[in-house]
């Protein structure tokens, strides 16, 4: 007999379900997830960004039509969050890749598949209902027959979207796999790779990227497929005014979860330069340190039209499967609803930074504009 699925009532937020999967996870997968770069300063502070902000809340404005829908990927999606792609999903949980598709179409959001899937792409954006949109993210490698062959699958099998990787032309120093010595276990494999018994992370070969690659590679990049091209890990207006003149579909303002250039700008804080150099001529999205709705409010307040969580479905995925990323969307979406509503907004468009304000270095709050 199918029994109704009984809510876990010990957690109610983000940082409950992190707990919970800490207990699923083994050390060296739980480190490989949660940890980053050297010192974590930029993972850290990607999280403390959003506490630099207090709301400036309207009221008395009738909430009778509000609705938290936007239109990403040409898909009319519940609200602003997709999932970001995180490697291997399979250290989390069985159905891995499969199970977030899953939980992503039955609660009508967009997710990116990671270069480092375990699963291949066509059986992950199989497992959509048809309500939502599927980007690929591609981690820029020397062999150039790979890439274009991941990005050929990508396109044939529907995504709409493909996120290059430009933050990692060397892969970040994450003392934990080192010490960890952490490797991926032989039961998962790589799809989109060719086989390699050598060390996953640290010293494999199969990680060799193009660290050749500039702004005429991109370009070549645009030419090469007709699926859209974005930028993900931009964190200057400098190089967003540069991504517009390459002719790039889009840009995710993202430091790669701290995983990176440890010390770089928390996505937040990047995200006004970039919103101000872009000046509406292409959308910008955020992705890094989203931990509760709210948090998707500032984002979004601040100029961004769609943000990305990674660690949180990690977090859901290894707490249990489908049903925990599920929890995760549900938790985010249900703070997120609320946060809009008793700062009055009906629609996302309402969202604006006129209902931010910002902590000064006096101590005091003032509105941002
Ligand atoms: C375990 C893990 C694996 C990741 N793998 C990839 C990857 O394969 N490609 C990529 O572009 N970004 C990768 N990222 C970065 C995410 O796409 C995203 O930028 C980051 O997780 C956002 O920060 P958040 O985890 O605080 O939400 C990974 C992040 C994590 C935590
Ligand atoms: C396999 C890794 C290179 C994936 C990644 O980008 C990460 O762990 O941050």
């Amino acid at each position: 007999m199918n029994r109704p699925h009984k809510r876990d009532t010990s957690i109610a937020c983000i940082k409950d379900l992190e707990v919970a999967a800490a207990h699923k996870l083994n050390k060296n997968v739980r480190e490989y997830y949660n940890q980053g770069a050297m010192d974590l300063i930029t993972l850290h502070d990607n999280v403390a960004a959003y506490d630099r902000y207090r709301f400036r809340p309207r009221v008395l404005k009738s909430l009778a039509n509000l609705s938290t829908s936007t239109i990403c990927f040409g898909k009319d999606v519940t609200f602003p969050l997709g999932i970001s792609p995180t490697a291997m999903q399979g250290l989390a949980h069985p159905d891995g890749e499969l199970a977030t598709s899953r939980a992503a179409s039955a609660f009508g959001i967009n997710m990116c598949l990671s270069t480092y899937s375990n699963t291949p792409a066509d059986q992950v954006i199989a497992q959509s209902s048809g309500t939502n949109a599927y980007a690929h993210q591609l981690s820029i490698m020397k062999d150039y027959a790979l890439n274009m062959a991941i990005i050929h699958r990508a396109e044939e099998a529907g995504y709409k979207a493909i996120f290059l990787t430009i933050d990692c032309p060397y892969l970040g120093r994450r003392l934990n796999e080192t010490y960890n010595d952490f490797e991926l276990p032989p039961h998962l494999s790589l799809p989109n790779l060719p086989p390699s018994d050598g060390n996953m992370l640290v010293r494999d070969s199969r990680i060799e990227y193009d660290d050749h690659l500039d702004w005429e590679g991109i370009k070549r990049f645009r030419e090469s497929t007709s699926c859209e091209i974005w930028l993900k890990g931009i964190l200057t207006a400098e190089d967003a005014l540069l991504a517009v003149e390459a002719g790039v579909d889009g840009i995710i303002v993202s430091n790669h979860g701290g995983r990176q250039l440890d010390g770089a700008l928390s996505t937040l804080d990047a995200l006004p330069e970039v919103v101000e150099a872009v000046n509406g001529r292409i959308p910008v999205h955020l992705d890094g340190g989203i931990r509760r709705g709210s948090d998707i409010f500032k984002a979004i307040a601040l100029g961004a039209k769609y943000v990305w969580i990674g660690r949180p479905v990690l977090w859901g995925l290894a707490y249990n499967g489908q049903a925990g990323v599920e929890l995760a969307l549900q938790l985010l979406y249900d703070e997120f609803r609320l946060c809009q509503a008793l700062c009055g907004c009906t629609s996302i468009e309402e969202i604006s930074p006129r209902h931010l304000a910002r902590l000064h270095t006096d101590g005091r709050y003032r509105p941002l504009s």
